[in-house]
C-alpha cells in the first residue's frame, strides 16, 4: 500500500500543478484580452473555460519497449510543456507564459520591479494558488517523512534548532542588506567577512547550512547570494546604516526581519525549555514556582518571575520592546488580507449597526471593514496608549471616519465591563450589532478569555453577534462525531479533513499548516496561552454564554471566522464579578499578566505593565490590501470538495445538502492505486464554482451548508440567529475592482526570463518522471533494487577516487549529484543516472560496469538526463564487461558541442 500511497501523493502534486500553471497561463492568455483585468477577476470567475490538452508530444524512445506501460500518476506533473520562451505546447494559442517566481530570484519588497514579475508574485498569493501549493507542500512534507530513514528525519527535527540559529545570524548580522548590495552574483564569504567581522569559514559553514535548507544559494563555492526566501527580510536600508547604533532597523519596514529576530531570540530560547518547565528533573533548570496563571517556559528560560511582557520593559529589553510592535506588523503575512471580509454576512447588517473591535490595535481591521461597508459604524477599543496611536495614525489616513462620527476609539482594558458605546452627537448609547475579537484569544490561558467573553456577553443584545478570528487547529487525524447516532448537534463548522478526499494526506495537511501549530506552541511557552481547537473554542464560549453558529476559513487554511449568538450564562460564570480575575489570581499569589486595572473605564490604567504595542500590528492596511480582499472573498471559502458539492447560487442547480461531520468516508485502498491520479482528477474543479452536483452518498444532512458566490456557510439550524442571518444565502457586494496594480498584466507576460535555471539543490534535483512496469515479477524487483544498490556504490566510489577528474569546474556538483543516490524505482527499468561534463572518463556507469559488468544482464536500457541540464547520456548496456565495452555508447550531446567547438 505505500507504493499506492506514495504514487496518489505523487499524482496530488501534479494535479495541484496543474491548478497553478492554469491559473498562470489563464492569466497570461487574459492579458491579450482587450477588456482590462486583474488575475483576481480573471481566475476567480466561475466559469473560465478548462482548455483540453493536446496529446503529450512522447517520445520515441519512450515507446521503444512496450512492456512500459502508461501510467496515469507517474505521467503527472501533467503540467502543460513549454518552447524555450515559455509558450504553451498544449495550447492552441501560442502566448507567453507567466511563469511561478523562481526560487533564486530575490523579490525584494522594498524595490520597484517589471510588472510581469510584481504579476508573478500576486498570483502566487491567489487563494487558488495558495490552496494548491498547500496540497504541494503537504504531500511533498509526507512523501519526505515516508521514504526518509526514520533516523535521518528525527534528526532533522533534533537539529533543526541550527536552523533558528543560523537564521538569527543571518538577520542580525545584515547579511541580507549586504546580499542584497551584493546583487545576483553574490559575495564571497572573505568579503562578507570583513563587514561583518565574523571569520570566513564560520560564516561559510552557516550560510550553507541555510543554503541546504533554500533560505539562501550557494552561487559558487563560498560566494553567496538572497534567493527569495531570504530577500523578504530585507529592511531596505544600507548596509552601512545599519552599522550606526542608532540606527532602527525595523522602522517603517514589513516587519519580517524584526518577526525573525523576536521567534529566534527569545522565543526560540524559551521553547528549548519546554520539558524543563513542565516535567522538571533533577538535573534541569529549577522551574519557577509557577507564580501567576501566564508561568510559562519562557519563565524558566530566563530565570525570571514576571510575565513576558513585564519582562520586556526591564532595563536592559529595550531593543526587543522597540522590536515588538514591527514584528507583529510582520505576522500580517500569514494570512490572506482581508479574508475577514468574506468571514462574516456584514452586509446584511442594518444601516448605522455598530462593529466594536475590541482588542482592536490601532484600528487596522476596522478600517477595511469601514471602506467596504459604509452602511456600518465602528468603535476600535484597545489600551488607552494603543488607542492613542490608532487616532493619530487615522487621522493621517482618513480623518473624516473620526470627525464624521462614523468611527471612533476608545481606551478600554477588556477585562472590566465594556463602557456605554457614546457616539458623538447622539444622546442614547449605541448598541452593539458585532463584537469582534481577532487574534485576541490566542493571547490568553482559558480563564482570562472567559473573563473577556463574559464583560461582552453582558453587554450584548439578544441580536449580538461575537465573531472570533483566530486559528482554528485542526486535529491531525480526521474529525468526526465519535458517536454518530448521537442526538447532539453536530458543532457546525466542524471539517472532517482539510486534504483532499480519499487522499492519504494528513487531515490537517501536515507540513502545509505547520504555521498554526508553531504558533500555538510560541503562545504556550511565552504566554502559556494556545490557538484552539474548534472544540476547545467551542465549549470556551459557552462558559461565558456564547455559542458558535457559524465558520469560516480560508481554503486549506486553518486561519477561521468563528460566529457566536449569546446564549444563557452558565451558573459557574454567572457569579463571576468583573474583578473576580484579579482577586483569584491574587488570593492564589498570581498575577494576570501584569495587568494594573484601573477603575475608570476611559482613563488609562496607573500601569499596563506591557510594552506600547502588545502584540499590535502597527501598519494600517495599505490601499491596495483595502481593494484586493473584496475581490478575493468572492471565492468559497472551504476545501474545494465541499464547496463542490454544496449548493451553488449561480447554477441554482443546487448540489446535495453536505453535512460537514459526515463526509464521504475515505475511498478504500483500492482506489489509491494506478488509476488514483485519475481519480484525485476527476474529482477537482477546474477553476469552476459550476460544477454538476454530486451523488450524494452521505447520511442525511443535520446542517445547512450553504453556499453563495461570496463564501460557504454553516449553520445551525437549532442556532439563535437573527433576521440577517436567517438567510441561507448571502449576496455580497461586488465591488468593482478598482485601477489595480495588476493591470500589469495586460502589458507584459513574462517570458522565462531565467532559461532553465535549476530549481533545486544540484544534488536533489529530480530527473524526468520514471517510467513504470505495470507488473513487475518479485525476482526482477530484487534484481533490480541489488544493481541499482551496487550501481550507486560504486558511482560514489568512482567520485571520492583521487583519479577522478574535475576539469568542469563543477566538482562540487558533481560529487553532489553523484552521492545522492537516485532511489530507483523497482518497477522501472528505465532510470536516471547522474551525469555531467568533465566527468565523463570515468563516468559513475563505466566505473560500475567495470567491477559490476556481469550483474548488469538485466540493466537493458539507463537513459539520464543530468541533474543539471548540462549533458544528455545515453548509456546501453549489453550484457557482461565485454558486452559493455562492445555495446556500450556514451552520448553527451553537450559534450559533443563542446567537442565540436574546440
Ligand atoms: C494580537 S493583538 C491583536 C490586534 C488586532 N485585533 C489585530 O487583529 O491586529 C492583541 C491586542 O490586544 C490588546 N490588549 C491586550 N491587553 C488588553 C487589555 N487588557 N484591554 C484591551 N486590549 C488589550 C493589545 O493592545 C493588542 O492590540
Amino acid at each position: 500500500m505505500t507504493f499506492a500511497a506514495l504514487r496518489s501523493l505523487y499524482a496530488l502534486i501534479g494535479d495541484a500543478l496543474d491548478d497553478i500553471e492554469r491559473i498562470y497561463h489563464d492569466a497570461s492568455l487574459d492579458s491579450s484580452s482587450p477588456t482590462p483585468t486583474t488575475p483576481y477577476t480573471v481566475l476567480t470567475s466561475p466559469c473560465t473555460p478548462f482548455r483540453p490538452r493536446a496529446p503529450r508530444p512522447v517520445d520515441d524512445e519512450d515507446t521503444e519497449d512496450d512492456e512500459y506501460v502508461p501510467y496515469s500518476a507517474s505521467r503527472t506533473p501533467k503540467t502543460p510543456r513549454r518552447t524555450g520562451n515559455g509558450a504553451s505546447l498544449d495550447s492552441d494559442v501560442t502566448v507567453n507564459v507567466l511563469d511561478f517566481p523562481s526560487l533564486d530570484m530575490p523579490y525584494y519588497p522594498t524595490e520597484g520591479h517589471d510588472q510581469s514579475t510584481d504579476a508573478s508574485e500576486s498570483l502566487a498569493s491567489h487563494p487558488d494558488v495558495i490552496a494548491a501549493t498547500n496540497r504541494i507542500v503537504a504531500a511533498c512534507g509526507q512523501i519526505s517523512a515516508t521514504v526518509h530513514r526514520p533516523f535521518l528525519t528525527l534528526c532533522d527535527a533534533a537539529m533543526g534548532y541550527h536552523l533558528p540559529a543560523c537564521l538569527r545570524f543571518l538577520e542580525a548580522s545584515h547579511t541580507v542588506e549586504l546580499l542584497r548590495a551584493a546583487g545576483p552574483n553574490g559575495m564571497h564569504v572573505s568579503e562578507l567577512s570583513r563587514h561583518v567581522n565574523v571569520d570566513e569559514g564560520k560564516l561559510a559553514h552557516m550560510l550553507r547550512l541555510l543554503a541546504t535548507h533554500h533560505i539562501t544559494r550557494e552561487v559558487r563555492p563560498n560566494v553567496f547570494a538572497n534567493n527569495r526566501i531570504s530577500a523578504i527580510m530585507d529592511s531596505g536600508k544600507s548596509p552601512e546604516d545599519l552599522w550606526r547604533p542608532s540606527q532602527d532597523k525595523y522602522e517603517s519596514t514589513n516587519g519580517i526581519a524584526a518577526f525573525i529576530n523576536l521567534c529566534t531570540d527569545e522565543l526560540f530560547k524559551s521553547a528549548s525549555y519546554l520539558a524543563d518547565c513542565y516535567l522538571p528533573m533533577p538535573s534541569s533548570r529549577k522551574s519557577t514556582d509557577g507564580t501567576h496563571a501566564m508561568h510559562a517556559p519562557f519563565n524558566v528560560a530566563f530565570n525570571t518571575d514576571v510575565p513576558y511582557f513585564e519582562w520586556l520593559e526591564q532595563p536592559g529589553n529595550e531593543a526587543r520592546l522597540k522590536r515588538f510592535g514591527p514584528a507583529m506588523t510582520g505576522t500580517a503575512a500569514w494570512e490572506v488580507p482581508g479574508a475577514i471580509i468574506g468571514g462574516f454576512p456584514w452586509h446584511d447588517l442594518r444601516e448605522g449597526s455598530v462593529v466594536v473591535d475590541v482588542g482592536g490595535g490601532i484600528g487596522s481591521t476596522a478600517m477595511l471593514l469601514a471602506h467596504t461597508f459604509p452602511h456600518l459604524k465602528f468603535v476600535v477599543q484597545d489600551r488607552p496608549q494603543v488607542a492613542e496611536q490608532g487616532v493619530a495614525a487615522w487621522r493621517g489616513r482618513c480623518p473624516e471616519m473620526l470627525d464624521s462620527g462614523r468611527a471612533m476609539f476608545l481606551g478600554h482594558d477588556f477585562f472590566l465591563p465594556q463602557p456605554p458605546l457614546n457616539f458623538p452627537g447622539s444622546r442614547e448609547p449605541a448598541m452593539p450589532s458585532v463584537y469582534i475579537l481577532r487574534v485576541v484569544t490566542h493571547d490568553w490561558p482559558d480563564a482570562f478569555v472567559t473573563k473577556i467573553l463574559l464583560n461582552l456577553r453582558r453587554a450584548a443584545t439578544p441580536e449580538t453577534k461575537l465573531l472570533i478570528a483566530d486559528h482554528i487547529l485542526p486535529h491531525a487525524c480526521y474529525d468526526e462525531n465519535e458517536d454518530p447516532a448521537s442526538e447532539e448537534e453536530p458543532l457546525p463548522g466542524m471539517v472532517r479533513s482539510l486534504a483532499p478526499q480519499g487522499s492519504p494526506l494528513l487531515p490537517n495537511l501536515g507540513k502545509a499548516n505547520a504555521n498554526a501549530y508553531w504558533l500555538d506552541l510560541t503562545m504556550r511557552v511565552t504566554f502559556n496561552a494556545q490557538e484552539r481547537t474548534l472544540r476547545e473554542m467551542a465549549a470556551l464560549v459557552q462558559t461565558a454564554g456564547w455559542k458558535i453558529v457559524d465558520v469560516v476559513h480560508g481554503e486549506s487554511s486553518s486561519f477561521g471566522h468563528m460566529t457566536a449568538v449569546p446564549i444563557e450564562i452558565p451558573e459557574a460564570s454567572s457569579s463571576f464579578s468583573s474583578s473576580d480575575t484579579v482577586k483569584n489570581v491574587k488570593a492564589s499569589g498570581q498575577q494576570p499578566a501584569g495587568r494594573h486595572r484601573s477603575g475608570s473605564v476611559l482613563s488609562a490604567p496607573e500601569s499596563i505593565r506591557m510594552d506600547h504595542t502588545f502584540g499590535s500590528q502597527t501598519a494600517l492596511p495599505t490601499e491596495d490590501a483595502m481593494r484586493k480582499p473584496v475581490q478575493k472573498s468572492r471565492r468559497p471559502l472551504l476545501p474545494w470538495w465541499r464547496s463542490k458539492s454544496a449548493p451553488s447560487a449561480h447554477n441554482g442547480k443546487g448540489g446535495k445538502v453536505v453535512t460537514p461531520e459526515k463526509q464521504l468516508p475515505p475511498l478504500p485502498p483500492q482506489a489509491l492505486q494506478v488509476d488514483t491520479g485519475k481519480s484525485l482528477k476527476a474529482r477537482r474543479p477546474k477553476l469552476s464554482l459550476i460544477t454538476p452536483p454530486m451523488p450524494d452518498l452521505r447520511p442525511p444532512a443535520q446542517v445547512l451548508h450553504t453556499r453563495s458566490d461570496s463564501k460557504v456557510r454553516i449553520l445551525s439550524p437549532g442556532a439563535n440567529r437573527s433576521p440577517a442571518c436567517m438567510q441561507d444565502t448571502v449576496q455580497f457586494p461586488q465591488v468593482p475592482a478598482g485601477p489595480s496594480s495588476d493591470d500589469t498584466l495586460l502589458q507584459s507576460p513574462l517570458i522565462s526570463a531565467h532559461g532553465e535555471s535549476s530549481m533545486l539543490l544540484p544534488a536533489l534535483e529530480p530527473t524526468s518522471p520514471l517510467k513504470v512496469r505495470a507488473r513487475p515479477s518479485r525476482t526482477s524487483l530484487k534484481k533490480k533494487a541489488s544493481q541499482m544498490f551496487e550501481f550507486t556504490k560504486a558511482s560514489m566510489a568512482n567520485l571520492r577516487s583521487p583519479t577522478s577528474r574535475d576539469n568542469s569546474g563543477l566538482g562540487h556538483l558533481a560529487a553532489a549529484a553523484a552521492s545522492t543516490p537516485r532511489l530507483p524505482n523497482l518497477g522501472a527499468s528505465t532510470m536516471s543516472i547522474p551525469s555531467l561534463p568533465g566527468v565523463e572518463e570515468s563516468p559513475p556507469s563505466r566505473m560500475r560496469a567495470d567491477s559490476e559488468g556481469g550483474r548488469m544482464r538485466e540493466l537493458k536500457k539507463m537513459r539520464s538526463k543530468s541533474q543539471l541540464g548540462l549533458a544528455h547520456v545515453t548509456v546501453e548496456v549489453r550484457e557482461g564487461r565485454a558486452g559493455l565495452r562492445e555495446g556500450s555508447r556514451v552520448e553527451s550531446r553537450d559534450a559533443e558541442s563542446a567537442e565540436g567547438g574546440r
